[in-house]
């Protein structure tokens, strides 16, 4: 499976907090430039390498002298912004050393969870590509609260794979790779060579983060994998420490753990749908409904139980089992007061109960994605 690393042309390198700010004693100018020289190297054989770094908050709080991470948002905001500034400048410095130019790309939930504005993000980072820039992102942590937060850069690297079609997802972090458990609690823990990166039993192995630097731990790595699975992508996680780790996971040698795709890549919509990380509401389905929805066909109101949430037409909202898991999400049809109004009712009397019909699906079958 380490050929496939090595044939990819496109790739994410995400960077974490504990690596860029040398575990927040400031930016680790080495380790960037580092990186820099390794990904000048990879450019220079044709691959295209997009970085989504943290390490705004971390370098922000070193810079205005805190010792402590603030719990306040408005805080951590504050710092992030001013630490962002300095995350810029010092990786524009590193990679004109190798006249590499840099693009600062700072990203919410909602730009990528409104389709134009995916597309126009999208359309961006591969402009930038062809140009031969390499663009850094992270979060745009000045804007968003914590509900609506990406929160760790994991997710945020998964999602902007499958944003791009990236062939690799590669994340540098302090860890060789994953364990079968948390090294910093279990010193008899193995590293994991290679697995399927859908394989859930992986979950029960990764843990929480690191440190107090870091946000999201070994288990939005291991879920980060099985997002970017599902556009095809394989990820490895590795050392940032290691000397050459980047040009040594791109030239597939078998470093790290590799946790490899192996379903077909979904098609972009229904990436892009499969990629939301908030919805605006569920749906209830009954057995039918369920069974339907594993055959591939379209979502009807007869087949729905109950509505949750307050949603307009055009919303993506999940479709749940009655015992909560959601089994598949789409865009629906009809908003939320609608829906209540036709379910349970078969497509004939929706007409009749709304006095208009827009579609006689409530979910189009096209417009819908299955989950897990
Ligand atoms: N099964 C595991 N294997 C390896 N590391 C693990 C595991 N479970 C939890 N961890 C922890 O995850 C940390 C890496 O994640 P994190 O601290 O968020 O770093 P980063 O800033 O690179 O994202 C490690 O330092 C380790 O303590
Ligand atoms: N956007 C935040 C990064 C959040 C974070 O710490 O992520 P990670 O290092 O991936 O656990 C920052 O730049 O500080």
């Amino acid at each position: 499976m380490r050929t496939a690393i090595r044939n990819a042309r496109r790739l994410v390198v995400k960077v974490g907090s504990a690596l860029v700010t040398n575990n927040g004693e400031g930016l680790a100018v080495d380790a960037l430039a580092d990186w820099a020289r390794q990904i000048a190297a990879l450019r220079a054989e044709g691959r295209e390498v997009v970085l989504v770094s943290s390490g705004a908050i971390a370098a922000g709080m070193q810079r205005l002298g805190w010792t402590s991470r603030p719990q306040e948002m408005h805080q951590l905001q504050a710092a992030a912004a001013v630490g962002q500034m300095g995350l810029a400048q010092a990786y524009e410095s590193v990679f004109a050393r190798n006249s590499l130019h840099t693009a600062q790309i700072l990203l919410t939930h909602a730009d990528l969870a409104d389709r134009t504005r995916y597309l126009n993000a999208r359309s961006t980072l591969v402009t930038l590509l062809e140009l031969g820039v390499v663009p850094i992102i992270n979060e745009n942590d000045t804007v968003v609260t914590d509900e609506i937060k990406f929160g760790d850069n994991d997710t945020l690297g998964a999602l902007v794979a499958n944003l791009i079609d990236a062939d690799a997802l590669i994340i540098l972090t302090d860890q060789q790779g994953l364990y079968t458990a948390d090294p910093r609690k279990d010193p008899s823990a193995t590293l994991i060579g290679e697995e399927r990166a859908e394989n859930t039993a992986l979950e029960a192995m990764a843990g929480g983060a690191g440190s107090g630097i870091s946000r999201g731990g070994m288990i939005t790595k291991v879920r980060a994998a099985q997002r970017a699975a599902r556009s095809g992508a394989h990820t490895c996680i590795a050392s940032g420490r290691e000397q050459d780790a980047l040009l040594r996971v791109a030239g597939g040698n078998d470093i790290g753990t590799l946790l490899y795709a192996t379903s077909t890549p979904l098609a972009a919509r229904k990436q892009w749908l499969a990629d939301h990380l908030l919805l605006a509401g569920s749906l209830t389905l009954d057995e039918g409904a369920i069974e339907a929805l594993r055959a591939d066909k379209s979502l009807l109101p007869i087949g729905v139980t109950a509505v949750e949430g307050d949603f307009a037409r055009g919303a993506v909202v999940a479709c749940r089992t009655p015992d909560g898991r959601e089994i598949a999400r789409g865009l629906v049809n009809y908003a939320s007061n609608d829906t209540r109004r036709i379910l349970r009712r078969p497509s004939s009397e929706i007409e009749a109960v709304l006095g208009f019909i827009e579609e006689p699906e409530l979910i189009h079958r096209d417009n819908l994605v299955r989950i897990g």
